[in-house]
């Protein structure tokens, strides 16, 4: 796109000999930018701007400027707006509207990410797909992902996370889904909204842009999705377990490297993904809702489901140094999913034994202690041989479970203690062992499994 594009899209005025001028490419990092690339300078804890000169330094042919910021002469094009941030999603607007594909929307408190790769997977068999990739989920990680789309996309299955009020509405009219998904209501970020009803208000917000002759698939076991959807104007689909819900899913049945499931609309096929867990059914569930709705052959949306690949450290098995297999669950973490992966990794076979890594899950609020303390119930000392504990909320969980436990069963560590956690994992790791790793993003278990690899 040439910058006098850009400028019109930004309903700026530039000068005229910079109007020519290519841009292949657009970047709020220096880090991972790439030559030919538009530099978006972001103010986080750093200011971007300050970023400016390295960033043409390495490659970058213009820049956008905060008009607050002090004016600086340089020799480059540098484009001035009110408000970067909100430049790059003008932007990405702009061109989500010239390349104008079909956009599935995907939202939840847990299954996102998955969900996403799900249905990317499916409409991949008849589509030109682009996907979010990693978790690029928020008000800067949607627009990038908008603005990373080639011209010829037909359908983009976007990502949309949040852990306040009115970040959905805005990502939502920002990019006017086709299709919008809500996998479940979790706890996730609990914190800043205080009970679930208001989780359940917020992940809505995903439909205030969602267009007219639009679709709401989500998740009909939710009491809370029932009662605020009946009054939606656009057309709905249920997903779940129970009967009332359009795509509902029966004998599941999971082993320790994938799980199996048929659907009541289609009772004569049989389902699997490469999985555990019952509740990446009820992702597949949603996908599978999506896929019908692009009247996508059903054969063609299994054979897609039985061979996806989720994006890393998702419920992802990783054989260990020792001869153990890893459960990579690490990418974050909430009281639902912990408990539920903690009874899909209690399920799985083993001629060793199997032993929990558990981090701290951030963002719960008051009621962490009781949400930590709750992961007990889903930890059994018949079915799991030994707790590592990393972090200072799950002290509610070691309480709980030292009448389980012996002390050279539980483990607790602090977070500058990792160092200590992994040399006694590796201790007690054997040959046949089973290792399940799980904690919020910002406790950073990735080093425990990149120890362990
Ligand atoms: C603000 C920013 O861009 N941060 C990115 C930056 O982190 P860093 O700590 O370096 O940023 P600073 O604020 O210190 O720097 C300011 C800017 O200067 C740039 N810069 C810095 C150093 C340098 O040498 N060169 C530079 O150009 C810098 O890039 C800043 O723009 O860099 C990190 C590494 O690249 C980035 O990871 C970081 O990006 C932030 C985290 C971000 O939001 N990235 C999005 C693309 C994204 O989607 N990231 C997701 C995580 C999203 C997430 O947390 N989702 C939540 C739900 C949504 C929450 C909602 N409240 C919201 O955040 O909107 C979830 O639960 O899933 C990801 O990568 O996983
Ligand atoms: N439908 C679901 N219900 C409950 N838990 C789930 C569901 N799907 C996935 N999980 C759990 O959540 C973890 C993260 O899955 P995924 O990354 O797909 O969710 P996400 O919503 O993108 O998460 P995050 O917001 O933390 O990025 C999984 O590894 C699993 O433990
Ligand atoms: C970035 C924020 N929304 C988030 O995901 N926080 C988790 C709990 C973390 O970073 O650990």
């Amino acid at each position: 796109m040439q910058l006098a594009e850009i400028a019109k899209a930004l309903k700026i005025t530039i000068k005229e000999d910079w109007e020519n001028v290519t841009v292949t490419s657009v970047s709020f990092d220096t880090r991972t930018l790439r030559p030919g690339a538009l530099f978006i300078p972001l103010i986080g804890e750093k200011d971007g701007h300050h970023f400016v000169e390295q960033a043409i330094a390495n490659g970058a042919v213009a820049t956008l400027w905060q008009a607050d910021h002090q004016k600086t002469t340089f020799s480059f094009p540098m484009l001035e707006v009110n408000n970067t941030l909100a430049a790059l999603q003008k932007l990405a607007k702009y061109y989500l509207n010239k390349i104008n594909p079909r956009v599935i929307a995907v939202t939840g408190s847990n299954g996102k990410t998955t969900t996403k790769d799900m249905i990317a997977a499916i409409l991949a068999t008849s589509f030109n797909v682009k996907k979010t990739q990693e978790n690029f989920n928020n008000q800067i990680g949607v627009p990038m992902t908008i603005l990373n789309i080639e011209p010829n996309t037909e359908v983009l299955v976007v990502e949309m996370g949040m852990d306040h009020f009115g970040e959905l509405d805005h990502l939502s009219r920002l990019v006017s889904p086709d299709i919008a998904v809500i996998t479940m209501i979790g706890e996730a970020h609990i914190e800043f909204f205080g009970t679930r009803d208001k989780i359940a208000d917020a992940k809505m917000e995903i439909t205030h842009g969602l267009k007219e002759d639009g679709v709401l698939v989500y998740n009909g076991d939710e009491p809370l999705l029932r009662e605020r959807t009946s009054r939606l104007l656009q057309e709905t689909r249920t997903f779940g377990g129970a009967q009332d819900n359009d795509y509902r899913a029966i004998n599941v049945v999971s082993n320790e490297k994938q799980t199996g499931f048929r659907v009541t609309k289609w009772p004569e096929l049989n389902f699997t993904v490469p999985m555990i867990g019952s509740y990446n059914v009820k992702n597949a569930l949603a996908a599978l809702a999506v896929g019908d709705y692009f009247q996508i052959p059903v054969k063609k949306m299994a054979a897609a489901l039985s061979n996806f690949s989720v994006t890393a450290n998702r419920t992802q098995w990783i054989a260990g140094s020792q001869g153990e297999m890893i459960l990579s669950d690490v990418y974050n973490s909430n009281p639902t999913a912990a408990k539920l992966v903690l009874r899909a990794f209690s399920q799985v076979p083993t001629a060793g034994k199997r032993v929990v890594v558990l981090g701290d899950m951030l963002e719960l609020g008051s009621a962490s202690p009781q949400l930590h303390a709750s992961l007990a119930q889903a930890i059994d000392p018949q079915k799991i041989a030994e707790v590592f504990l990393c972090g200072t909320q799950v002290k509610a969980l070691a309480a709980k479970l030292v009448n389980k436990f012996s002390n050279d069963q539980l483990h607790l560590y602090d977070l500058n203690h990792q160092a200590q956690l992994i040399a006694d994992l590796k201790d007690s790791l054997k040959a046949q062992d089973l290792v399940m790793l799980k904690g919020s993003h910002g406790i950073h278990l990735e080093n425990v499994l990149a120890a362990l690899k």
